[in-house]
């Protein structure tokens, strides 16, 4: 990854054995975790050259939470943590987006190694800096920008994942198909069955090209700085996610994020054909690939008003100008910003209509 101090995304059977050559000099490490990984924790903890520190997270989003944060805080703070010192999440993203915030904010920035556990985290959470935790008024609403000093990708953690976050995790694979990479999307429609399987090489391509697309992106907007009109930064990895993100604010964080994200881009693909700049082929074949893949394409909950209101706050609005990535053809991007009420209504429609 190009970044001001660039590192590499390790993607292989066994790499998370390099934890030790990443954690270097260190003498404190905090290794952060959901409770289903504390073997993992400790096994790969006990074989660093440090005081290590082992701190187990509440479930999924409940990770993201500033209660935790400050605890996470405290926790270093009377491990006598240093400036030399590191942070590990391993885990799914609800974990790195945390453990990374943890690092970027204690002592003002300290180092950080992500250790992805998830296919979500792989392809997306794990990459890039961007850390955080949700609000009750938004998701990812206070974070920062931290990049880590390396990525340990390894499908063998991928072991125990349950079928059901394989599943959303591939919906961040998909986004970047649809925005960028056409051979991922043939993957999938070509064997929806091995893109979920995860002893299947064929989700460890649908990974790599992920990543590819997720490290390309993101080396050339590290900070999301440089969309200007319809020229398109690193927003086009938050494809699906001003829909997604009110979803999840909807359903207080109790959805999956790529379950949300997969709602998310079918809403964006109807705004679009709505819009007139979508074929309807295109818009369909959302729902086609995500439907194969076991993945919501329909939303029915938290009225229209509600949705609109987590919309507000997307971090792509512009004052009282909500602005998406939308597409005019598979990896033919555009900005669609302030579309018509009307419009927006119109796509919600066509959301709730089929379920
Ligand atoms: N920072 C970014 O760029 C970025 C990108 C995409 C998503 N995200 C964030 O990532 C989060 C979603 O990540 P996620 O989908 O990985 O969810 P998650 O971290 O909540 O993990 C999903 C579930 O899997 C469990 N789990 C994790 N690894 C496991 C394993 N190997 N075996 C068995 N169980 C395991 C977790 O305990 C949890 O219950 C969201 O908060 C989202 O906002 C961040
Ligand atoms: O890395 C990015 O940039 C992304 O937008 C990737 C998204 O998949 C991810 O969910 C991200 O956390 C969303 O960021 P946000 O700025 O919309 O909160
Ligand atoms: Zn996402």
């Amino acid at each position: 990854m190009r970044a001001e101090r660039p590192y590499r995304v390790r993607v292989g059977a066994g790499v998370r054995h390099e934890l030790g050559a990443l954690v270097g000099e260190a003498s404190r490490v905090a290794v952060l975790h959901p409770e289903v990984l504390a073997d993992e924790a400790h096994r790969l903890g006990g074989r660093l050259d440090a005081e290590v520190s082992y701190l187990a997270l509440p479930e999924a989003e409940q990770a993201k939470t500033i209660g935790v944060l400050a605890h996470c805080w405290s926790t270093l703070a009377d491990a006598g943590f240093t400036r030399s010192d590191v942070v590990v999440g391993l885990g799914g993203g609800a974990t790195t987006d945390l453990a990374g915030f943890v690092a970027a904010t204690m002592l003002r920035g300290i180092g950080f190694v992500t250790v992805p556990t998830t296919v979500l985290g792989m392809v997306d959470a794990a990459v890039g800096g961007k850390t955080g935790i949700n609000l009750d008024a938004g998701k990812n609403l206070v974070g920062a920008f931290h990049e880590p000093l390396g990525v340990l990708c390894d499908p063998e953690l991928l072991a125990g994942l349950p079928s059901a976050d394989v599943r959303a995790g591939l919906a961040e694979v998909v986004k970047c198909g649809f925005v960028a990479d056409p051979e991922i999307l043939r993957l999938v429609e070509e064997s929806p069955e091995e893109s979920v399987d995860v002893t299947a090489d064929r989700l460890v391509e649908l990974v790599r090209r992920g990543i590819a697309v997720k490290a390309a992106v993101v080396s050339a907007d590290l900070r999301e700085s440089t969309s200007t009109g319809s020229r398109i930064g690193r927003e086009l990895v938050n494809y699906g996610h001003t829909y997604g993100h009110a979803v999840e604010r909807a359903e207080r964080y109790r959805w999956r994020h790529g379950d949300a994200v997969s709602v998310g881009m079918v809403y964006v693909a109807e705004l679009a054909e709505a819009a007139g700049l979508l074929d309807g082929a295109v818009r369909d074949r959302h729902r086609a690939v995500l439907d194969s893949l076991g993945l919501p394409t329909r939303y029915a909950g938290a009225p229209f008003e509600e949705l609109l209101g987590g919309m507000r706050l997307d971090k792509k609005t512009r004052g009282s100008t909500l602005r998406f990535v939308a597409l005019t053809d598979v990896a033919a991007p555009t900005i669609l910003a302030g579309p018509s009420e009307e419009l927006l209504r119109e796509a919600d429609r066509r959301v709730r209509a089929r379920a």
